[in-house]
């Protein structure tokens, strides 16, 4: 059975000013996949994110997301804060962004803020009395102790989270990013700055949170992360697509190789010529 699309973004373009940093952009996630989005520096890749999540409003294109109940959203349409509550598209940044003074625990709270305000009827009073708060505040601990265990971060979840190795800190915004009960969670650079051994951790958590059913989107630079994980990835180069595929068939593709390397596009044609007489 093939997958659905849980995203579709289609002829996306983004223009700063003279720059035309996206430029007819067009790509499919798979529901229940893992899709990374690779390219050089300044390829766009960012600003993609940005526009799927609401930082950007694109100057052409579609961005569809379809959730699971058969619901449609345009993203394009809708603010950020929308396309989290609305939508189910949960996201990290680039650089880490937690409360570093609150507790491990806390930060997986703090998340979870909307409901915990909405079982309170937004009053004091709900605050102090009414059941349904009590059980949603007790609904919010176990999810955050479900995704501190899934996380390896529960014997830390007391520890302020600045104390955390900045390893244990990516995995701890992953799980706030998922304590919102996203459908597709959109990852910037999730294994920058990593040792080998929280590179792995991290490759386990992301396969985990795909087996789980949330679909997942992440820009990353580190290729060990990308093709040991990837279901599929995309490439992106001057704001263009340039392969779209299987890890096998991105890492070989002779596009890729050239926009890595910085070869010119005359030699890319000649190596494809080469590939197809069978002679390389
Ligand atoms: N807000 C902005 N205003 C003007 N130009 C921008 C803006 N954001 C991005 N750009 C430009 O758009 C192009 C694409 O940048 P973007 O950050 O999306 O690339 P990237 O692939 O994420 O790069 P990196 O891998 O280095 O993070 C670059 O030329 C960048 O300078």
């Amino acid at each position: 059975m093939t997958k659905d699309a849980i995203l579709k973004v289609e002829h996306l373009s983004m223009k700063f000013g003279g720059l035309m940093a996206i430029n007819d952009f067009s790509f499919e996630a798979k529901r229940g996949e893992i899709t990374a989005l690779i390219g050089p520096n300044g390829a766009g890749k960012t600003t993609v994110f940005n526009c799927i999540t609401g930082f950007y409003k694109p100057t052409m294109g579609m961005i569809t997301l379809s959730r699971e109940n058969g619901k449609e959203f345009l993203l394009e349409r809708l603010r950020d804060f929308e396309i989290n509550k609305v939508a189910g598209v949960s996201r990290t940044f680039q650089n880490i962004r937690l409360f570093s003074g609150l507790t491990v625990l806390e930060n997986l709270l703090v998340a979870q803020h909307n409901v915990l305000m909405k079982a309170s009827g937004f009053t004091v009073l709900g605050l102090l009395g009414l059941p349904a708060y009590k059980t949603a505040a007790k609904e919010a601990i176990e999810k955050a102790r479900y995704w501190l265990e899934l996380a390896d971060l529960i014997d830390r979840a007391d520890d302020p989270a600045g104390d955390l190795s900045y390893g244990a800190q990516r995995r701890l915004e992953i799980a706030r990013a998922m304590c919102t009960g996203p459908e597709l969670l959109c990852l910037d650079e999730p294994a920058a700055g990593l040792n080998p051994k929280e590179s792995l951790t991290l490759n386990t958590l992301l396969r985990t949170i795909r087996d789980g059913g949330t679909s997942l989107l992440l820009i990353e630079h580190d290729m060990s992360v990308v093709m040991e994980i990837s279901d599929h990835v995309v490439v992106l180069e001057y704001g263009q697509k340039i392969s779209d595929g299987t890890p096998d068939h991105v890492k070989n593709d002779p596009k890729v190789i050239a926009a890595y390397l910085g070869v010119e596009d005359d030699e890319v044609e000649a190596i494809e010529e080469k590939l197809d007489e069978g002679t390389v």
